[in-house]
């Protein structure tokens, strides 16, 4: 992702934080290009909470730059807050007003937010989630997906060009889960951009058009989900009897070649001999493969050729199982 900075929304450069001697986030540049679905990934503990409580002027950098739509935080604030709306651990609310009192009350405690269009701001922004038939209604009697999608309202406050979701579906029921990723997807249609943080890889790739991904506190991944996809490591999966002969075919193509026995299951094409896989690098051609391995005598009975998956790619870069469930 090459984007000049005035394409970015967000954009850090060796951004740190330290408690005590401990990085929690270790010198990450961040690009958010204007206009994406920004998905913050990382186990717990990576360090994604942190980053954005840095990027809001929440709490401050040890170290490094940031640039949120093209000022300097925390020196420029005063222009940025006024334009991004974020739900960082979620607004309290008070059970017994109704949502829009409840916005209301919020609403007047918000220094950068104008008086005189409140009323109209939190009418627009409760229509905005779905919430109208339920405005009046007091937030004890709204289910936890409601709550969160009130807490959206308040975010979205004026039209806002950034959002910063942390964790947004943390909590929620399928339905809730259901409703705020709809909500994002349908906001991100109208031009906000949109960074929301998740643990969770399924949600990152129902909702974003592009992703970093936070290890112990680096970043050790970011781009469009394809670019993601792409980086990873193919693989090819051949069925032969020769498997001696097939092992040094790949290997004289600079192939790596898995050891025998890493791959298939039990009894996996025995009777007609093995497969072997290797990770194949771009620069060599499945049909390049295919011609040597024939050239060569090598008899071809299965030939499959299949890109790491999005999955397989967090878990070699974060080194952890990821929650994958939705
Ligand atoms: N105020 C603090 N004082 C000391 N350590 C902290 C503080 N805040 C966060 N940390 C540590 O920094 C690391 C990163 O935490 P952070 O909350 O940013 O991660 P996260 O990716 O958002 O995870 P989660 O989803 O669990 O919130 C963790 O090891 C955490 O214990």
């Amino acid at each position: 992702m090459n984007a000049a900075p005035s394409d970015l929304a967000i954009r850090t450069r060796g951004l740190s934080k330290r408690f005590g001697g401990r990085a929690a986030v270790d010198r990450i540049d961040l690009s958010v290009p204007r206009g994406s679905v920004f998905g913050f990934l990382g186990p717990n503990g990576s360090g994604k909470t942190t980053t954005i409580r840095m990027l809001l002027g929440l709490i401050e950098a040890s170290d490094g730059e940031i640039d949120v739509l093209g000022h300097e935080v925390p020196r420029g604030l005063h222009r940025v807050l006024p334009r991004v709306g974020a739900l960082v651990e979620g607004p309290a609310f008070y059970p017994f007003l109704s949502g829009t009192a409840n916005l209301r009350r919020l609403d007047s405690a918000d220094s950068f937010a104008v008086r005189s269009t409140r009323n109209a701001r939190i009418g627009a922004a409760i229509d905005r989630v779905g919430l109208s038939h339920a405005a009046s209604k007091k937030v004890h009697a709204y289910s936890l997906g409601m709550k969160q999608r009130l807490g959206i309202a308040h975010a979205l406050g004026d039209a806002h060009n950034l959002l910063v979701l942390d964790e947004p579906t943390n909590g929620l029921d399928p339905q809730g889960t259901r409703e705020v990723r709809s909500l994002i997807r349908s906001l991100a249609g109208e031009g906000t951009t949109v960074f929301v943080s998740s643990h969770l890889l399924a949600e990152i790739e129902q909702m974003c058009t592009h992703a970093a991904i936070m290890s112990s506190g680096r970043l050790v991944a970011q781009g469009t989900l394809d670019e993601l996809r792409q980086a990873g490591t193919a693989r090819i999966r051949l069925e032969t009897p020769d498997d001696a002969p097939a092992r040094r075919v790949l290997a004289s193509l600079g192939l790596e070649v898995a050891p025998s026995g890493a791959s298939g299951g039990p009894g996996d094409f025995a009777d007609f001999g093995g497969s072997v896989t290797a990770a194949v690098s771009a620069d060599v051609a499945p049909e390049t493969i295919v011609a040597s391995l024939v050239e060569a005598g090598v008899r071809v009975r299965g030939f499959e050729v299949r890109s790491e998956s999005l999955e397989d790619r967090f878990v070699e870069l974060t080194g952890e199982g990821f929650n994958v469930a939705g």
